[in-house]
């Protein structure tokens, strides 16, 4: 992958180690992210994926004793997130987080997702409401709200929740939207929603996803990076990942076989 060809990269880790306090949790993290496509991270309980997936929209600097080492660039732009003198709060606009429970705020459907909006000094009552309806439809969930805008966002189903936070998080135009087990606390039905909307959104964004569900990754991402113990063991085309993985770390996890 390079820049300028049909498949662009929009992000790149270099070398990246991360350390929380003297614990070292990430080891020579590189990889690159496809713009405009699903990357899905997996691997067993503890090896670093949430770790690094917070790398990316500086969530770490929120707590004291953490350190990164290495880069993140973001293209086209070409700057490292990692840097010094990059604003943290800047970064998580650019690089959108969906967590793994919904966590809407306790205010009305409307102004969970006017939130980041007004956070930029946005003030124009007609632009506000654009905007959340953009980002509401944009989430699939115009439909089902768009009559109860002022009700509290906690009045919705666990599943409108979670979409409801992914329509505050396109709200104001990420360019990577990065989901940490977005569907484990949800049902079936909720799940496909989900995954289906994180298809349509590729269209618009970048997208980083952890996951457990292995059959989850392998029906939404093109490429899958397979993680243990801190470090990238293995990262490929998630068809290939899946059916002829080159480690044998990979395999043994894949197969079920990880003890
Ligand atoms: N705030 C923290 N302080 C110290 N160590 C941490 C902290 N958060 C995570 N860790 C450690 O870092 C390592 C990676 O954790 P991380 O949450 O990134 O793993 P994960 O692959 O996302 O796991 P899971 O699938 O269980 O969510 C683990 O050993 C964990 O115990």
């Amino acid at each position: 992958m390079s820049q300028g060809t049909e498949r662009s990269v929009k992000a790149e880790v270099k070398n990246l180690d991360f350390y929380y306090g003297d614990f070292k949790a990430l080891k020579a993290i590189n990889l690159e992210v496809e713009a405009n496509e699903v990357t899905a991270l997996i691997g067993p309980s503890g090896c670093g994926k949430s770790t690094l997936l917070r790398c990316f929209n500086r969530m770490h600097d929120l707590y004291p004793g953490s350190r990164y080492d290495g880069e993140i660039r973001l293209y086209p732009d070409n700057v490292n997130l990692l840097a010094k003198d990059i604003d943290p709060v800047e970064t998580r606009i650019r690089i959108g987080m969906v967590f793994q429970k919904p966590n809407p705020f306790p205010k009305s459907i409307f102004e969970n997702v006017a939130y980041g909006l007004r956070i930029l000094g946005e003030k124009r009552r007609a632009v506000l409401q654009e905007k959340v309806e953009k980002a509401l439809r944009d989430a699939a969930l115009w439909d089902e709200v768009k009559d109860r805008l002022d009700n509290l966002a906690t009045s919705l189903s666990g599943g409108q929740q979670q979409r409801l936070c992914i329509a505050r998080t396109l709200a104001t135009e990420p360019e990577i939207v990065l989901f940490d087990e977005p569907t484990s606390a949800l049902d079936p039905i909720a799940t496909a929603s989900i995954e289906e909307l994180i298809m349509e959104l590729k269209n618009a964004v970048t997208i980083l996803i952890v996951t457990h569900n292995m059959q989850q990754a392998g029906r939404i991402s093109k490429h899958t990076a397979f993680m243990y113990l801190g470090e990238l063991v293995e990262f490929g085309e998630t068809d290939q990942i899946f059916t002829r993985p080159r480690n044998q770390q990979t395999e043994n996890y894949i197969t079920g076989r990880f003890g």
